[in-house]
């Protein structure tokens, strides 16, 4: 019965998506509607360019006047950060995931194509502002007339640069009353040598100025440099699954021009596929029959399509020969064992991750397994940010739930006699679980990732910033003048000292003022220990870490004593101790206690005592056990916060 209904939906399903198609295809044929749209457009009137900001100078804000201005929202509508369509999104306040609306605007008597991409702004997300850079000629670079230039805005803006886009600066918050454009525009001279003329003001919030802005964007951002004339290549920027399609790509057009029923092939494998679905979003998807060169389309190949992001799409006369991939490979920042919460969950969980790493292709997925949680992944991620929003996705979108180990920085080792490790080729290996790591003896050189860290912050914290830096293992660089109340210094950070609390303390100790943002700055050569955690002798490999030889001492009572406080008291005393080569470090006792929770009740009704131990057996459920021994299964995650 069950089959039956989904079978129907299905079908229904089908012939909808079938009948708008056919509807679409009879109003283009027929010139019934009055827009262009649908029509191939000249690359002269196509404009590809993305907002980049730092969090929370007003991205999503603007893209809505964008798209009321283009006229794909009504003015006033209820629902606003239109862009924002995951429930992680709404929830959280934040953009985590590039979306492109392509958007019609007539000036000066010519329709133009303006393909609007709105990025995130948090560093862990930096990878989808690379990604849609890559289809774009020109950046809005929006900042905050009141904060001013931010960590993220000096990111994005020599990203842009690195690129050779075209930068239109624009303040944003005109509105509020404590705005000092005049202060912004120095800040922007000073640091990127940006003439305060050529600075644009808007009010993203009351729509002031948006049109001049968007009339700027045709202005001032030059058309793309493609040809329709040559064989058709498209390079992928995003995907995603649909139930009903399978995989569905956004493809940016370098050359040529791509038609329904057209075949194509992939570069990756050179597998053959024909166009079934091919669709302008804007943001809502509308089929299109044709669309060319400079354009940025969603294009589908059917339940069997592949597609991944940075792959290639060619036509199948395009030769092999001049294809050269432009894709640098992500760098992970950290790694967690992902784990179902249920053995029967697993194949559910799995599926989800497949699915879910299609749409963010930041991540990297291995299989991984671990005594005590059983069979899982090792997922890579770019901030541990990226790893909660992920585990949320699982859950909203795919209702998989998961359980993360302790996240570890990947480290590099160089071995000396490499083909004396067994499972290990070549003399380097980058480690991305603690139990990776060979024996020491095994272990030339050790090296571990660094970050080169950017802050903004108020002059009065410079003392302040710099110890916490220091303290963090930094090595300093030049700083900065920002303008007479600001700084921005620079800093050499490990990747571990920064990935857990940084942000967090940076926050605090400078009553919420800095701004930090960081680039990858390599692996460097470091002295490096694993630690391991026995509970009554037993190592639990899931809370085995790397740590630097300073911090080997702190690291261990810290591990210890925060165990202390999460493990709950059991019916044996429970040893824990943390262990280097053999050598205990840190050792914490839990005294052995036996919990009767019917004790406070005296008489009563039954069903209260038994309401009571079925509380006791669902708490138990959640528990690991190791050794015999009852771990929370959220131990693995919350041991490593400071
Ligand atoms: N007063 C005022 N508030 C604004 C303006 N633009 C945006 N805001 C507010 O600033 C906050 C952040 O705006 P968003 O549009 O979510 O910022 P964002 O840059 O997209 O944020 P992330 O995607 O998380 O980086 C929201 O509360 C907006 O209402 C503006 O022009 N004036």
């Amino acid at each position: 019965m069950v089959i039956l209904i989904k079978n129907i939906y299905m079908f229904k399903k089908y012939y909808a998506h079938k009948a708008t198609r056919c509807l679409q295809r009879f109003i283009i044929k027929h010139n019934i509607s009055s827009e262009s749209s649908n029509k191939v457009i000249e690359k002269e009137k196509i404009r590809n360019f993305s907002i980049v900001a730092h969090v929370d100078h007003g991205k999503s804000t603007l893209a809505d006047r964008l798209l009321e201005l283009t006229g794909v929202i009504k003015p006033g509508a209820e629902q606003s950060q239109v862009l924002d369509q995951l429930q992680v999104e709404r929830e959280r306040g934040i953009t985590v995931k590039a979306v492109t609306a392509s958007l019609n605007y007539t000036y000066e008597n010519e329709t133009y194509l303006l393909n609007l991409i709105d990025t995130p702004g948090h560093v862990d997300f930096s990878n989808e502002v690379v990604r849609s850079i890559t289809a774009c000629q020109g950046v809005i670079l929006l900042v905050d007339a009141n904060e001013g230039v931010q960590a993220q805005t000096v990111a994005v803006h020599s990203l842009a640069k690195r690129n050779n886009l075209t930068i239109i600066p624009t303040l944003n918050k005109v509105d509020l009353p404590r705005a000092n454009p005049d202060r912004v525009k120095t800040q922007l001279n000073s640091l990127f040598h940006i003439e305060p003329e050529t600075v644009l003001s808007v009010s993203a919030k009351k729509g002031w100025g948006v049109k001049e802005l968007l009339e700027a964007v045709i202005k001032r951002i030059p058309p793309p440099p493609v040809s329709s004339d040559s064989h058709f290549r498209a390079h992928i920027i995003d995907t995603w699954h649909d139930k009903y399609r399978g995989v569905l790509c956004l493809a940016y057009i370098h050359s040529g021009n791509i038609q329904i029923g057209q075949s194509v092939r992939w570069m990756s494998d050179s597998k053959q596929q024909t166009v079934k679905y091919l669709a302008l979003l804007r943001p809502k998807e509308e089929p299109i029959d044709e669309a060319t060169a400079g354009q940025v389309v969603m294009v589908g190949c059917g339940p069997k399509g592949g597609g991944s992001v940075g792959d290639q799409l060619v036509s199948i006369e395009f030769p092999t020969t001049e294809i050269n991939s432009s894709t640098t490979p992500v760098r992970h920042m950290v790694y967690a064992g992902v784990f179902s919460a249920d053995k029967s969950q697993h194949t559910l969980l799995g599926e989800a991750i497949k699915k879910l790493a299609l749409n963010d292709s930041a991540v990297s997925v291995k299989p991984d397994s671990s005594p005590a949680l059983g069979q899982g992944w090792r997922v890579g991620f770019l901030g541990l940010l990226h790893l909660d929003v992920f585990t949320q996705r699982l859950l909203q979108e795919y209702k998989a739930e998961a359980i993360l180990t302790a996240p570890s920085v990947p480290y590099k080792i160089k071995v000396k006699g490499a083909k004396l490790i067994k499972h290990y080729k070549g003399d380097e290996i980058i480690i991305t679980n603690p139990l990776q790591l060979p024996d020491p003896h095994n272990i030339a050189e050790y090296y571990e990732p660094f970050v080169k860290g950017t802050i903004i912050t108020p002059v009065e914290y410079i003392g302040a910033v710099t110890t916490l830096c220091i303290d963090r293992r930094g090595s300093p660089l030049p700083s900065s003048v920002v303008d007479e109340n600001n700084t921005m210094m620079q800093f050499i950070l490990p990747l571990s000292e920064i990935v857990v609390d940084f942000h967090d303390t940076l926050k605090s100790i400078t009553a919420g003022f800095a701004s930090f943002d960081y680039e990858d700055y390599g692996f460097h050569k470091s002295v490096l220990v694993r630690m391991d955690i026995l509970l009554n002798g037993t190592l639990v490999e899931e809370l085995s870490t790397i740590v630097h030889v300073s911090r080997l001492e702190y690291s261990a009572r810290r591990l210890t004593e925060k165990l202390k406080e999460m493990i709950p008291r059991q019916m044996v005393q429970i040893a824990i101790q943390a262990v280097v080569s053999g050598k205990v470090y840190s050792r914490e006792t839990i005294k052995a206690y036996r919990k009767d929770v019917t004790a406070k009740l005296y008489g009563g009704d039954v069903t209260r005592r038994k309401k009571l131990l079925k509380q006791q057996a669902e708490g138990k459920k959640k528990m690991r056990s190791v050794a015999n021994i009852k771990i929370p299964r959220n131990t693995f995650i919350d041991v490593l916060k400071r």
